[in-house]
Order: structure tokens, then C-alpha cells, then sequence
């Protein structure tokens, strides 16, 4: 497909009149880059809305749905730092406050080749836009057969307790959000490289800790999110309406890959 065809095929998936990611080069292009990285900066989170066009939403939702029986689910507990817990620590320590997580998985491998998920995160033009707002030097899709792009289903109960992410940066896009709870809320910045701030961490899990955020939930939304250091969760789907989103993964480093052991975690087998 040259070149052309591909931004053809692209644009009926993301709205490249209001994101010109294909000509950062411009003015708009420009403005686009500096504005990611300026509500990055600012929030430790940036939402495009309108990313991806009503139709190929609408698709995803569908696609997600009519593959949910393929889901991988996993319900499991962990803290918030998705370490072992310890046996013997203090009550009030994080290390040892369980937190829920549950929802289903469906993997790259599964996502059709005509898929408006398989379009935009095969696009060199996402790829490139997104290094550049998350200002990464080096970035690139993950090469893994099952996790480089996935659509998650929350269904009623299902939720993501609060953690910080292993990897620097998440991308995201909203496909259907839940009518009641399915929210991402999140603590910027609640630990810093030098300071784990455990009380910060312990008052978030009590609800005490001020300055919580909720981001808005908008169908068609692409997120950009620096979960390492700011306490984050998705908060229990309430209703029939099952939340659904795509999560794209990526890498510093060229043909990354999960190892057997992660992929069997997250999917339920290896790829
Ligand atoms: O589903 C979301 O909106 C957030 C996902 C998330 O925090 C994660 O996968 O670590
Ligand atoms: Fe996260």
C-alpha cells in the first residue's frame, strides 16, 4: 500500500482535520505536539477528543463486543506497586493494602485486519505523533503478538485498583465508557523518584489524600497518560453498560516483546 492509500485508509479512522498528525511539520502539527506535551507537563495527562472519528468508534465497540467470548479475563489482587506483599509489614503500609482489579482482554492477534485499531496503530504516522508528544527519543510499537494493541472490556464489578504503572507512559483510547462508575482517577505526581511518600499513598487509598482528578470519559477520546508516579485507578463499573477501551503499547527499544510468562498473565496464553 503506498503511502498515500494509507493516510487514505487513516483518516477514515482518525480525524485529521482537527489532528493533523501526518503534517507535524505544520503550524497546527506543531501547536498539536507542544500542546500534548504542555498538558503532560502541567497534569501528568493529555485527551484528544474526537481523535477517532464516530463510525470507527462505533466499529470497535461492535468488534469488541462480538469478540468478548475470545476475552481473556483476569480478577486479581495486588498493591499498588504490583510487588509481592509482605508477610509480616505494618497495617498502614502499602505495600500491604490489597486492591482489586478485573476485566477482560482481547488480544492483537485477535483484532480483525480491517480493524479501525489495526489501521491507526500500524500507521507510522500515530507511532511518530505519539513519540514526539510523549517526548520520547526512542519509540517504537511493541512487536508482541498479543499485547501491542488490546481491547479491554470492564463489565459490572470490574474495575482497576489503584496503582502506579511499571512503564513511563500509557496510551489509551475511549471506546465506550460505562454509564455508571468505569472513571479514571488519578493522584499527579503522588510519588517522586526520590520519595515513595507512603503517608500520600495510604491517605489516597483512604480517600483522604486531596487533589484527586477525574478525567472526562468521552467515546472516541485518544489519552496520553504518565501513570508512573501519579496513583491512578478506573474506579467499578456500575450497570449493564460495559466500559470499553484499547490500550496501545509501546517500547524504547526496537521488536520488544512480553515474556511467556507476562503473556500467560495477561492473556491467558503464549504467542
Ligand atoms: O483503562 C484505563 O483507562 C487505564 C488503564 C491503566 O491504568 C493501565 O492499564 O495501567
Ligand atoms: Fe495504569
Amino acid at each position: 500500500m503506498t503511502e498515500l492509500q494509507q493516510t487514505t485508509r487513516a483518516s477514515q479512522v482518525i480525524d485529521l482535520d482537527r489532528y493533523p498528525i501526518d503534517r507535524l511539520d505544520s503550524p497546527k502539527g506543531r501547536a498539536l505536539v507542544a500542546f500534548c506535551r504542555a498538558s503532560l507537563a502541567f497534569e501528568g495527562a493529555c485527551q484528544l477528543p474526537g481523535f477517532i472519528r464516530p463510525t470507527a468508534v462505533e466499529r470497535l465497540a461492535a468488534e469488541a463486543v462480538a469478540k468478548r467470548d475470545q476475552a481473556y479475563r483476569t480478577d486479581a489482587k495486588h498493591n499498588v506497586y504490583f510487588e509481592a506483599v509482605p508477610e509480616t509489614s505494618a497495617p498502614a503500609d502499602p505495600q500491604s493494602m490489597l486492591q482489586h482489579s478485573s476485566k477482560s482482554a482481547i488480544a492483537w492477534d485477535l483484532i480483525g485486519p480491517d480493524s479501525a485499531l489495526r489501521i491507526a496503530y500500524e500507521w507510522d504516522a500515530l507511532t511518530n505523533f505519539l513519540g514526539q508528544a510523549l517526548d520520547m527519543a526512542e519509540f517504537y510499537r511493541y512487536a508482541d503478538p498479543l499485547g501491542a494493541a488490546s481491547l479491554m472490556i470492564f463489565a459490572e464489578g470490574d474495575e482497576l485498583g489503584w496503582h502506579f504503572d511499571r512503564s513511563p507512559f500509557a496510551v489509551t483510547l475511549m471506546l465506550q465508557p460505562a454509564t455508571e462508575g468505569g472513571a479514571y482517577e488519578y493522584h499527579h505526581r503522588l510519588r517522586r523518584p526520590d520519595d515513595e511518600n507512603k503517608a500520600g499513598v495510604v491517605a489516597a487509598l483512604q480517600d483522604e489524600q486531596p487533589g484527586r482528578i477525574t478525567l472526562p470519559n468521552e467515546p472516541g477520546t485518544l489519552s496520553l497518560f504518565r501513570g508512573q508516579y501519579s496513583l491512578h485507578r478506573v474506579t467499578p463499573v456500575q450497570g449493564d453498560t460495559t466500559r470499553i477501551n484499547a490500550v496501545l503499547a509501546y517500547s524504547t527499544k526496537p521488536d520488544d516483546k512480553m515474556n511467556t510468562l507476562t503473556q500467560e498473565l495477561f492473556y491467558g496464553r503464549s504467542a
